[in-house]
């Protein structure tokens, strides 16, 4: 496989703050690949890198095979938004389309077309200082779409969106992927990414500590529990730890908390201890166990999966 992006031993001092250490990683071509991490892992500088925004202090981040600035009209092989502020407030969304068409050196005439792409026709002539954080991510999406792009880099753009936002920017990598681009888009949060990443980067304290699959890394940081509601917990309880499962916590006091038992071992032990049970589902929880894999001094080696 030949990746899209890749970065070799990549590593960004700002003084005495290490922001990225020594990260080595490659994104494939046509997937959508999240990179993950929490606040301050050094996700945006990564892409800052990668963008050429940024001089590395050392090692490499090549797109398709080399640095930004060796790509004769850079916009057509990457477009990127990392910020949201990026077109002017007192310009019109699509002058300001236009002018970004321009300064890539590429054709402007497709200003309409990328403004109805992301959504925003309607407010084509409107200035852009006064719309809303959801409607800034969608102008910067079509700023960033101005060279018809083979590679979408986005950090964050789920951030502020309502959920109807957030499945509309969903909808849209996918047809990217869909399209044959490759989709390189941050997050701290795995569960944001879960539906829509085929691959993932994660980072913590600046250093790269899992890539792969993205459904090998959910499995893995997926934690099960079963939460019962019944007559009699102290029964159940007893029963539940005697046949091997785990009480995490007695939510209240008719509810209990079970790991390491499946939903219908649970409902048996019940029938046969004589337990009337009012409610059991099963609840999965991604994001407190990525937390907890990606807190300080938490360390993951190799490849995931
Ligand atoms: N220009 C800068 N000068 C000094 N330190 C910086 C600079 N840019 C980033 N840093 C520091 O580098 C580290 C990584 O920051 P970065 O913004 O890349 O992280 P991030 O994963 O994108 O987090 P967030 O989601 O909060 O933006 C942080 O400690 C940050 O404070």
């Amino acid at each position: 496989m030949k990746p899209m992006l890749r970065a070799e031993g990549l590593t960004k001092r700002y003084g005495p703050v290490l922001a990225v250490s020594n990260v080595s990683f490659a994104v494939r071509s046509g997937a959508i690949t999240g990179f993950l991490g929490p606040n301050g892992a050094g996700k945006s500088t990564t892409m800052r890198l990668f963008l050429g925004l940024d001089r590395a202090s050392g090692g490499s981040a090549h797109i398709d095979g080399k640095p930004i600035h060796e790509w004769p009209v850079p916009a057509r092989k990457i477009g990127a938004v990392l910020d949201t502020q990026c077109a002017h407030p007192s310009r019109r969304a699509i002058d300001s389309v236009r002018w970004a068409a321009r300064l890539a050196g590429v054709k402007d005439d497709q200003a309409e077309v990328l403004l109805d792409r992301v959504g925003l026709s309607a407010v084509a002539g409107k200035r852009a200082g006064r719309f809303s954080l959801g409607m800034r991510q969608r102008l910067a999406l079509a700023i960033a779409l101005v060279g018809n792009p083979e590679v979408v880099m986005l950090d964050e753009p789920m951030n502020g969106l309502d959920p109807e936002g957030i499945a509309w920017m969903k909808g849209l990598l996918r047809q990217f992927r869909d399209q044959g681009r490759t989709v390189f888009v941050s997050s701290h949060l795995l569960a944001e990414m879960e539906d829509l990443v085929d691959d993932l980067v994660v980072i913590a304290q600046s250093k790269i500590v899992g890539a792969g699959a993205a459904q090998a890394f959910i499995q893995r940081y997926q934690t099960q529990t079963v939460s019962v509601q019944c007559d009699n917990p102290q029964a159940l309880g007893a029963a539940i730890t005697s046949a091997g499962g785990r009480l995490v916590s007695l939510a209240d006091a008719q509810r209990l908390q079970i790991t390491g038992l499946e939903p219908d071992a649970v409902g048996r032990l019940a029938q046969t201890t004589g337990v009337a049970i009012y409610e059991l589902r099963e609840e999965r929880s991604l994001q407190k166990a990525f937390s907890m894999a990606t807190a300080e001094k938490a360390e993951i080696k190799g490849e995931v999966g």
